[in-house]
């Protein structure tokens, strides 16, 4: 618990003129301009001590299956039901659930800590998130604060901190506008900036609540499985059907039905391009309405130590339960028998075997590398067409000295800004330097004389110490998706080989990762016998859900 001096400034900067000049953002008026936001913890930090950290993060454009089938004399005898490559939160959440259900799980980690993109590195006697900081489902209250509930099922529990403001943008032509924890000041803010809107804002917000009070009566297991969707749909059938309406739909379009000024569709597009790394015309509505209302109903929370913690308490209370993790263990095949996953192997040649294998790593990496030589199962391929791998980011962690930091400064801030294209892929410390004098005129004066720690993160370092492809951010929609009906579960077109993480339903974001996690849990423990099942509905199911998929 080294955070009574946490803070951290992010910068993620999808902006790149590549990113913004190929999607709709340059339609919605942000053509030509780079975003970026930056993040930064400030509590009681020049108390314990003269530093603090800063983080800035900025997003850069950048654009294998040994057979092991049947192979004679390899015992595939599994000492473990189940097998999940990676430690991301996805991953941990799945094997914690499953291990409670009273599964024996494998957890591989290919890094030397768990946490993946929600992990943390140390420097200088500095802690730094790697990318996670924005943390929503973590509050005490509701059924949507899926990560307060993973810790809890393992008998872990973490103190948090309430972030204010979820994020201050600074938008084109002065814009400002802050998004308080509560609800009401967050609209009073905005309709302050847009009064002739008013009742645009009250009808558009209002759906997400629509949408979020629906998730939030839910108890939320796999969707995949048909003896509790079926139940979830007897017992709330208003919400299951409200749920069911608004799956094919985009916040952008519902955005347009009530608002028609041009400023602040760019406001509700740069809303949902902090959450889905696209505008608003691509961000499914479901997502949209969970997190533009959880971050008031639950609030974002910190936690105490850094997010990194959230991934070890995880891992504790995973070996509570009589499970295993394994670090520095890099799977390089996803070994099959007669077309069924049965094992893994690590690059040192170890061989572990289960009833079932869960992959953390994107579905990009788990069926390009892991399972090479494949075919790529249709349902894969379905993905490949609608969804395409968000750009990865630059990230730049600095240590900086806490008196150029105004004591009520906002956690998040979001700079959209008119600026000349640069080349940033080529010349990341230029980048960075550029980016800190941006902030350094536009929020914090002194900021350059005040580092006293910097280190650059380019896609590269990504790629490597998140082990994403091309360090991509997550997936995102190659055109204007339908809502969420093209996101596959967490089955596969391989038997005994099930998908968790962004790349699965419902997408990017923590909390939409460990909900992916709770689902795979709960399909995979049907599927060994740990959970209620029937074969005859799940083909039916799984039949229905594939070909609806093919519609998006
Ligand atoms: N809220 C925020 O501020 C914020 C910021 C950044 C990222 N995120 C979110 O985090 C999400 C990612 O979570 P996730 O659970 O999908 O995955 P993840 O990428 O965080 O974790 C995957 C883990 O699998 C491991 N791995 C990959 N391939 C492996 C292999 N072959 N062998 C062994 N280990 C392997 C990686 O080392 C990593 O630890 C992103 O969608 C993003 O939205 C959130
Ligand atoms: C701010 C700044 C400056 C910076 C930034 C930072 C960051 C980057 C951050 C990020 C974050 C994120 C990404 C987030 C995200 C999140 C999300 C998206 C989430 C989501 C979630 C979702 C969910 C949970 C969903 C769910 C769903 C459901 C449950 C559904 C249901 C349905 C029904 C019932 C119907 C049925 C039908 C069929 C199946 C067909």
């Amino acid at each position: 618990m080294n955070l009574g001096c946490y803070q951290t400034i992010q910068f993620p900067r999808s902006g790149k003129v590549r990113f913004l000049s190929s999607n709709p953002l340059k339609s919605s008026h942000l053509k030509g301009i780079q975003a970026g936001s930056v993040k930064f913890r400030n509590f009681q930090v020049s108390q314990r001590r003269k530093d603090v950290t800063m983080r800035l993060k900025s997003m850069l454009s950048v654009d294998s299956v040994v057979e092991m089938e049947g192979k004679e004399g390899v015992s595939t005898e599994s000492k473990y039901d189940a097998i999940v490559i990676g430690s991301g939160i996805g991953g941990l959440v799945a094997a914690t659930q499953l291990a409670v259900k009273g599964a024996k799980v494998l957890v591989c980690e290919k890094y030397v800590i768990p946490g993946g993109s929600s992990g943390y590195y140390q420097r200088d006697g500095y802690t730094f998130d790697v990318g996670s900081s924005v943390m929503f489902g973590f509050s005490d209250k509701g059924n949507l604060n899926l990560i307060t509930q993973a810790l809890s099922a393992v008998g872990r529990e973490m103190e948090v901190i309430p972030d204010p403001t979820t994020v201050h943008f600074h938008l084109p032509n002065n814009l400002s506008v802050r998004v308080h924890r509560e609800y009401s000041e967050f609209i009073e803010e905005l309709t302050s900036k847009f009064p002739h809107e008013k009742e645009g804002i009250l009808k558009f917000y209002g759906k997400c609540w629509k949408i979020f009070n629906a998730l939030n009566s839910l108890q939320l297991k796999s969707l995949e499985e048909p003896i509790y969707l079926f139940g979830q749909f007897f017992q709330k059938p208003l919400e299951c059907l409200t749920l069911a309406y608004y799956l094919p739909q985009n916040a952008g379009d519902i955005a347009r039905k009530y608002v028609k000024d041009p400023q602040l569709l760019s406001f509700i597009d740069a809303e949902c391009f902090i959450v889905s790394t696209v505008n608003a015309l691509r961000t499914p509505m479901i997502n949209a309405g969970m997190v533009l209302c959880d971050r008031h109903f639950g609030g974002i929370n910190y936690p105490v130590g850094g997010v990194g913690g959230i991934a070890e308490s995880l891992a504790e209370g995973l070996i509570d339960q009589g499970s295993e993790i394994l670090y520095k263990a890099n799977v390089t095949n996803i070994i099959l028998d007669q077309g069924k996953a049965v094992g893994v192997r690590l690059s040192d040649g170890r061989e572990f075997f289960a009833q079932t294998i869960i992959s953390n790593a994107t579905r990009w990496d788990t069926f390009g590398k892991l399972l090479k030589g494949e075919n790529l199962p249709k349902e894969e391929e379905n993905f490949q067409k609608i969804y395409v791998k968000a750009p990865s980011f630059l990230s730049i962690h600095m240590g900086v000295k806490a008196d150029v930091l105004p004591p009520d400064t906002d956690c998040h801030h979001f700079v959209l800004e008119g600026l000349p294209p640069k080349d940033y892929e080529a010349k990341k410390e230029l980048i960075a330097k550029e980016i800190i004098g941006r902030l350094e005129k536009k929020l914090f004066p002194g900021l350059k004389s005040s580092i006293v720690f910097k280190e650059v993160g380019t896609p590269k370092t990504h790629r490597r110490f998140l082990a994403r492809d091309i360090g991509t951010y997550g997936p995102m929609p190659r055109q204007i998706p339908k809502g969420l009906l093209g996101m596959p579960f967490n089955t596969t077109g391989i038997s005994g080989l099930y998908c968790v993480g962004d790349s699965c339903f419902p997408g990017q974001g923590v909390i939409a990762v460990a909900f992916s996690g709770v689902m795979c849990a709960h399909r995979v423990a049907a599927d060994i016998g740990l959970e209620k099942k029937s074969p005859i509905l799940d083909t039916a199911l799984l039949r229905l859900l594939a070909w609806l998929r093919t519609l998006a």
